[in-house]
C-alpha cells in the first residue's frame, strides 16, 4: 500500500536555526520557499522538499507523510481506513502547501499525525547540498526511515501492519533496552521502526542516509568541532548494516546520519530476532542508551492541530 516515506514536518521554537543547521551539517539544502506558516524547508534531492520544520511553542513531530503509487492507491488506502473506523480528512487544500497531486490525512492508534500522498512534486537536476558532498539515497526507498515510541506495539502493528501495509522485517530486543520491530514498504530494510515505551508516544529518530562514508565521518567532525552532543558515536547496527552515529537535533528528535544501508529482497528472506544493536560501535559518552527524542504523554494532540 504504502510505497515509501515521502516527507516529514515536525515543530519547534528553534526552527530558524535549521536554516543553518541543516546546511552545514547535514548537507540539506535550504528550499527558497518558506511555508506559508514560515517552515523551514529542507531538501535532500530534487524532491521540492523532504523536511518541515514549522514554528511552534513545542518540539513536536506535526506529521509523517508516507507516498502511495497513484491516485487509485490512495482510493483504496483511504477506503480501507475507513472501513476500519480510522477517521480519514482529503486534504485539498493543504496538497499544494506539501507540494503533491492528492493528499489524505488521518492518526495512528496513540494520536501522531500520518499523510498519505501521490504525486510528489520535483525539480530534476536542482539539487545542490548546503555542504560538499555526495548527496543522499532517496528515490523510490523514500527519505530515509523514522523510528517512533509507541505503548503497544500490538496496537501500532494492527495500525501500519494491518492497514497501512508495513510488513515485520526483523526485531531486536536488547538487554536492558525496549522491544525494537523494523518493517519495510520498499527494499529498503526498513522505513519505519517502533520501540515500545510504556505510556509515551513520539518519534526517537529520523535516518537520513548518505551515499558516501566520507559524509557520515565528516558530518561528525564537523558537530564535534562545535561542541555539539553526540547521542551515540558511530558503529554499524546488527540487522541493516548501517554505519551511523545519532545527533539531537535543535528540533529535539535526534538525526541518524549514516551510509551503506541494506536494501533486502524481502520476498526471499524471513523475520529474525537479534540481541544487540550493533556489530561494533553506537556508543554514547554517557555508556547508556540515549533519552528518546521527542515524547509525547498519551492523548495529547500535535500543538500544529491544537492551533489548527
Ligand atoms: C538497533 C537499530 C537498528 C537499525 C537502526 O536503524 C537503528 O536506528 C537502530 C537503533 C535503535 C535505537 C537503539 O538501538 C537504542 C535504543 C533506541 C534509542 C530507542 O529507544 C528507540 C530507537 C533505539
Ligand atoms: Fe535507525
Amino acid at each position: 500500500m504504502i510505497q515509501s516515506l515521502g516527507y516529514a514536518g515536525f515543530t519547534s521554537p528553534r526552527h530558524e536555526e535549521w536554516l543553518e543547521w541543516g546546511p552545514k551539517y547535514l548537507g540539506l539544502e535550504v528550499s527558497s520557499h518558506r511555508g506559508a506558516d514560515g517552515a523551514v524547508r529542507l531538501r535532500m534531492d530534487d524532491t521540492a522538499y523532504r523536511l518541515a520544520i514549522h514554528p511552534g511553542e513545542r518540539d513536536d513531530l506535526a506529521y509523517i507523510g508516507w507516498t502511495v503509487e497513484s491516485a487509485r492507491a490512495l482510493a483504496a488506502l483511504e477506503q480501507r481506513l475507513r472501513t476500519a473506523g480510522v477517521e480519514v480528512v482529503r486534504e485539498t487544500e493543504l496538497a499544494a502547501e506539501r507540494g503533491v497531486v492528492e493528499l489524505i490525512s488521518f492518526h495512528d492508534p496513540f494520536g501522531l499525525r500520518n499523510e498519505a500522498a501521490w504525486g510528489v512534486t520535483t525539480y530534476p537536476s536542482t539539487f545542490r547540498p548546503g555542504r560538499p558532498m555526495s548527496g543522499f539515497v532517496t528515490d523510490d526507498g523514500g527519505l530515509g526511515h523514522i523510528v517512533l515510541i509507541t505503548p503497544s506495539l500490538e496496537q501500532s502493528e494492527a495500525f501500519y501492519c494491518d492497514l497501512l501495509g508495513f510488513a515485520l522485517t526483523d526485531e531486536i530486543q536488547p538487554t536492558g533496552g525496549p522491544r525494537i520491530h523494523f518493517y519495510h514498504c520498499n527494499p529498503r530494510h526498513h522505513s519505519l521502526a517502533m520501540a515500545e515505551i510504556p505510556g509515551i508516544t513520539g518519534v526517537q529518530h529520523l535516518m537520513l542516509e548518505t551515499r558516501s562514508l566520507d559524509d557520515v565521518g565528516t558530518a561528525l567532525d564537523l558537530l564535534k568541532a562545535d561542541g555539539h552532543s553526540i547521542q551515540m558515536n558511530m558503529g554499524t547496527h546488527t540487522n541493516d548494516h548501517m554505519t551511523s552515529f545519532y545527533v539531537r537535533t535543535p528540533a529535539a528528535f535526534d538525526i541518524e546520519y549514516g551510509w551503506g544501508g541494506l536494501l533486502v529482497d524481502h520476498e526471499h528472506s524471513r523475520p529474525h530476532r537479534y540481541e544487540s544493536i550493533s556489530i561494533w560501535g553506537h556508543k554514547n559518552d554517557a555508556g547508556q542508551l540515549p533519552p528518546p527524542g521527542i515524547i509525547r504523554p498519551l492523548g495529547q494532540p500535535a500543538e500544529a492541530e491544537v492551533l489548527a
